[in-house]
């Protein structure tokens, strides 16, 4: 037998597994880095998080990957420089991680690489019929394969486009896993660049359980701080604390099909993204907002795009909000959902014992053990959008 196979298959084999989830988001604020512990699989899955850490991209690195990012018109030389270049960069990143932590690689039994997505083209989006749903995610396994000399799986997402699905939110997978509870119904609100919650039916009833993206999260208030404050991203909400926000343009905001169409549904910075905002202000004359305004109204767009989906899809019911992602620090936005969202109760993933900014890479973390040795589609769906299969290719180090 090749000692590759040889070795995954101890792996599976194992009451408990070390398994580092990575996640890079639509933010390119950095690579997410949670160390786990998993015992067993499935709804019996256990997971402790050992360690986790955001290691930042640098502008440098930024630099090289906003060209490419969510561009229909690009350098393919690029992408191709960057596939590798990415799996060796976050490669790095993972030993001195490990390295910091005081853990030698060979105690890590697998690493779960998302890759950076570069372009998310949901048919919706792309609209040409003969296409299918298609997504792209770079920074090859097989360079952190080799490079950390731990197995890697990666391109999680492709699986599930293949089998039906938009290639995400795949979220919802971890999140059935590990956070279903029976008598609590429950939406886990991730806000990163793009907005997204997952609904955990409180009878546990798989065919009930669902997962959308919103809309965006940061990602337009992060492009128009970084436009007219050359800052990464509005801390702390205070520039849109101090302007006011705009209703004509809001309007015009909120008038994109997207939000009209039905559930599930996914996006990205392809159509939310300065062009969009900049129609957006040529529609309803209001080229002329202060910067302070034009973030103020952003914030409001993000707030409201997660409440109106929320108060779409629950008319009776009102789950209890768990949030996460780095949306959750913006109080402004946290401030506006509660007042959109009056009798929700929110919490954030901590009172579930996963910090939430590590929430993501714990999912991946997840998927890899899910595929590797799940016994059984536990997380098996009815449910549009959630088809049931495993996920993620692997690369040898050797
Ligand atoms: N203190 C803060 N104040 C305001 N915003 C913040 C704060 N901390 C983080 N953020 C926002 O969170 C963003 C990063 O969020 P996160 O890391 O969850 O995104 P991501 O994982 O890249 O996105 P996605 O889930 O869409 O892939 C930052 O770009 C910023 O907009
Ligand atoms: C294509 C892609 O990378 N999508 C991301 C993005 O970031 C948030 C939202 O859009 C979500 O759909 C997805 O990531 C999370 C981790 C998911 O798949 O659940």
């Amino acid at each position: 037998m090749n000692p590759n196979i040889a070795s995954l298959y101890t792996i599976a084999s194992k009451s408990e597994r070390t398994i580092i989830g990575l996640m890079s988001g639509t933010s390119l604020d950095g690579l997410d880095v949670a160390l786990c512990r998993f015992k067993g699989s499935g709804l019996s899955t256990e997971v402790e998080l050992l360690q986790f850490e955001t290691v930042p991209y640098t502008e440098e690195i930024k630099k090289e990957i906003r060209p490419v990012f969510s561009k229909r018109d690009t350098d393919l030389q690029q992408i191709c420089l960057l596939n590798a270049w990415i799996g060796t960069l976050h490669a790095s990143m993972i030993l001195d991680c490990l390295q910091k932590w005081n853990i030698p690689p060979q105690q890590v039994d697998l690493i779960a690489s998302h890759g950076q997505t570069i372009y998310h083209a949901p048919k919706h989006l792309h609209q040409i019929v003969q296409f299918p749903n298609a997504t792209l995610q770079i920074g090859d396994g097989d360079h952190i394969a080799v490079k950390t000399g731990i197995i890697t799986m990666s391109d999680f997402r492709q699986k599930h486009i293949a089998a039906g699905g938009e290639g995400a939110p795949l979220a919802v997978y971890g999140d059935y896993i590990l956070f279903s509870k029976k008598g609590e119904d429950r939406i886990m609100l991730n806000m990163g660049g793009i907005a997204n919650f997952t609904y955990l039916p409180g009878n546990l009833d798989a065919s009930q359980m669902f997962s959308t993206d919103v809309g965006t999260g940061n990602t337009l208030i992060d492009a128009f701080t970084r436009l007219y404050f050359n800052k990464p991203f509005d801390e702390n909400g205070s520039i849109a604390d101090s302007g006011k926000v705009n209703q004509e343009l809001l309007r015009s905001l909120k008038g994109h099909p997207f939000f009209q169409a039905g559930f599930p549904k996914t996006t990205g910075p392809e159509l939310f993204n300065i062009a969009y905002v900049q129609q957006a202000q040529q529609q309803s004359q209001t080229q002329g907002l202060s910067a302070e305004d034009i973030i103020a109204t952003l914030t409001r767009f993000t707030a409201e795009s997660i409440a109106d989906a929320i108060l779409r899809c629950f008319s009776i019911i009102t789950p209890v909000i768990y949030a996460s992602g780095g949306g959750m620090h913006n109080p402004v936005i946290m401030r506006m959902l509660r007042i959109l969202l009056p009798g929700y109760i929110f919490k954030d993933t901590s009172a579930l014992q996963i910090a939430p900014d590590a929430k993501e890479a714990v999912l991946f973390a997840i998927l890899a053990n899910e595929s590797i040795a799940g016994e059984s589609l536990q997380n098996q769906s009815k449910s549009p959008g959630i088809p049931g299969v495993y996920m993620g290719k692997v690369s040898f180090a050797l």
